[in-house]
């Protein structure tokens, strides 16, 4: 969506009184509608339910691409959540004369223009970097989550895509809470055999060891922001205690008589299934409802390959300066070709360990990558395009493994002798055999081929 086109496009062709009503309101609004499709999608298109089928939503809201409205004049529809979780935004009944309906439309249009805004170029947003479709999708429901309203978040991705840093987001963007403090709790730490007193804080003299007393998370939390990390690891024990005081906004600390009022917003994350841990008997379900009022799920590094570049050059300008160099198209291709199990932390420190190999220049080069890297990169074997694609042909062509591998060592032999300009010594070093060794190959080789 463009700034100065706040643009709907109405799909009603059939509906000529209608589509003037909700022209008009929209119109009124500042909002530019246009009634035919176009081959560049506007930024919200409002259609009647019989005009569309969930494939078509699914299609046309996949990654943000679009955001649909979908207005039901008559007969509710059937089933509404279909809709809504093909990826509708919203399903309205239309009301009596339809202002209101296109009233309400309009309202909801303007605040996705201000969440995309938001999402796109404000100072607190620009720290999470990523422009990839998958990643402005989950940043445009973050922001509108953390912004407009004070619901519980739960945010849900695999280790490293960031979910702290979006935690960091919510208080970051919410105008009330901001004034804060952000209070993380890692649960993992939490020891189930003690009653929380991370959470509680304590008296002193509540337990072994609490020669003084102390503020838990819950105190300290007050005004602000509680980050609960890898919930999924709160101690049974907990849960109920937790949900009380989500609840009550009380508390007592560990040894304490006096009930305390606290009143935070709550950020959890998890790289955890909550659903299966609550079928597992692991989770209280009246807790997972109560977190996960608004969930957001950060993609992986697989699901947004686009950004590395983007995220290796943020990197790299954090770590050298003055200027920072460029990548070289051979490192590039690399970062965009090796796997991240480890995600956007991965990434980070991967560059981290080219970083400390640059010693001046312009470039990154691919002999300032860390040994294990060159090695996927200078081996064809892991690209797909690489060795092993050559081997399925080969063998797809009827060649069996002795064959293949004498070849493939035959290869070998002949690049490290081309490269060492035909001195053995030199090539037996490259290929990790003695010279003798090779020598022998060598010989060997000569005299099968005199005889074939
Ligand atoms: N979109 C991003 N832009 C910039 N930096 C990012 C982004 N996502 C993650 N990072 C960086 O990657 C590292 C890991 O992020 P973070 O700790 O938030 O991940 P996490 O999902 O909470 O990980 P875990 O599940 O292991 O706790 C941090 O250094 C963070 O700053």
């Amino acid at each position: 969506m463009d700034d100065d086109g706040m643009r709907a496009w109405l799909l009603a062709p059939d509906d000529p009184v209608r589509s003037k009503v909700a022209i008009d309101v929209l119109a009124s609004r500042g909002l530019d509608v246009v009634s035919t499709a176009r081959s560049d999608l506007p930024g919200v298109l409002i259609t009647r339910a019989e005009q569309c089928e969930p494939g078509i939503v699914s299609e046309l809201s996949h990654n943000g691409r679009c955001r649909v409205v979908v207005v039901v004049v008559g007969d509710p529809v059937a089933d509404p959540w279909e809709l809504l979780g093909a990826g509708a935004s919203d399903v309205l009944q239309w009301s009596s004369n339809g202002v209101e309906t296109m009233h309400t439309v309009a309202a909801r249009i303007h605040r996705w223009f201000q969440v995309d805004r938001l999402a796109r170029a404000d100072p607190v947003t620009s720290r999470m970097i990523g422009q990839s479709p998958a990643w402005m999708s989950a940043l445009r429901w973050l922001v509108e989550v953390a912004r407009y309203s004070d619901a519980s978040v739960l945010v849900t991705g695999e280790s490293g895509t960031g979910k702290e840093l979006a935690a960091r987001l919510v208080h970051a963007l919410d105008p009330q809470r901001r004034k804060g403090k952000f209070v993380v709790v890692d649960c993992t730490t939490i020891m189930a055999s003690l009653s929380g007193p991370e959470l509680f804080g304590h008296e002193r003299g509540a337990f072994t060891g609490a020669h003084i007393a102390r503020r838990g998370a819950f105190a300290e939390a007050d005004g602000g922001v509680l980050f609960l990390d890898e919930i999924g690891e709160l101690p049974p024990s907990l849960q109920p205690e937790l949900l009380r005081v989500l609840q009550e906004r009380t508390f007592k600390a560990i040894g304490s008589q006096k009930w305390e009022r606290t009143d935070f917003r709550l950020v959890c994350a998890t790289n955890q299934d909550l659903g299966a841990l609550e079928q597992a008997g692991r989770f209280r379900r009246d807790l997972l409802f109560r977190l996960s009022a608004a969930t957001v799920r950060l993609p992986s590094l697989r699901e947004r390959v686009d950004d590395i570049p983007l995220l290796a050059k943020h990197f790299l300008g954090q770590l050298v300066t003055d200027p920072t160099p460029a990548l070289d198209p051979a490192v590039e291709r690399l970062l965009l070709s090796r796997a991240y199990p480890g995600n956007v932390r991965e990434l980070r420190q991967l560059i981290t360990q080219i970083a400390i190999r640059h010693v001046g220049g312009p470039l990154i080069t691919a002999g300032m990558l860390p040994d294990e890297e060159r090695t996927t990169e200078l081996c064809p074997l892991a690209r797909p395009d690489g060795l092993a694609e050559s081997v399925r042909q080969a063998l797809e062509a009827g060649l069996d493994l002795r064959t293949l591998k004498s070849t493939v060592a035959e290869l070998a032999v002949t690049s490290a002798l081309t490269a060492s300009g035909g001195n053995v010594i030199q090539a037996a070093r490259r290929l990790g055999v003695t010279a003798r060794a090779l020598q022998l190959r060598r010989a060997e080789r000569t005299r099968d081929d005199t005889r074939t």
